[in-house]
């Protein structure tokens, strides 16, 4: 299983998160926005219907950050999270999950799927590296 994450960040370079709604595996805890990728669809055409049918927004641009093999029980995913750099519109949560903008640095890991913290982490290691310059 392939599943998508979109990495969005808004002008003060909070990242978006989105709570899994109850009765789904991992229910409550956060995620990044995206999905599985269907049959046929490239990765990026997928992430961008997972944007349009979760938040409502266009994708315009977006780079690979890291893919991520994930075992949950037995369940072998990767997870293919991408930095989101443009996209058209608000984000809105169409599919009653919760929202919440926040500082890659603040975010306490454990509200984080177990797959979304080395993911995280990874984009805070980006930032930081081109902060330095580096
Ligand atoms: N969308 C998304 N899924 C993630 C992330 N991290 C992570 O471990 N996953 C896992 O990836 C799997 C696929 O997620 P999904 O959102 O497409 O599927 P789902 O469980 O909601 O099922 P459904 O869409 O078929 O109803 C789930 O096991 C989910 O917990 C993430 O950041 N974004």
């Amino acid at each position: 299983m392939h599943v998508m994450a979109g990495l969005l960040r808004d002008a003060d370079g909070r990242v978006l998160l989105a709570q899994r709604p109850p009765g789904k595996h991992l229910a409550g805890m956060w995620e990044f926005p995206g999905g599985k990728r269907e049959p046929g669809e490239t990765p990026l055409a997928a992430l961008a219907r997972e944007l349009r049918e979760e938040l409502g927004v266009t994708l315009q641009h977006a780079e690979p950050l890291v893919a991520l093999p994930w075992n949950y029980g037995g369940h072998e995913l990767l997870l293919d999270a991408w930095r989101v750099e443009a996209w058209i519109g608000e984000p809105r949560p169409l599919e009653g999950q919760a929202l919440q903008w926040q500082l890659p640095a603040l975010v306490d890991m454990a509200i984080l799927t177990p797959a979304d913290r080395p993911i995280l982490q990874t984009l805070i290691e980006a930032c930081s590296a081109a902060a330095s310059g580096r």
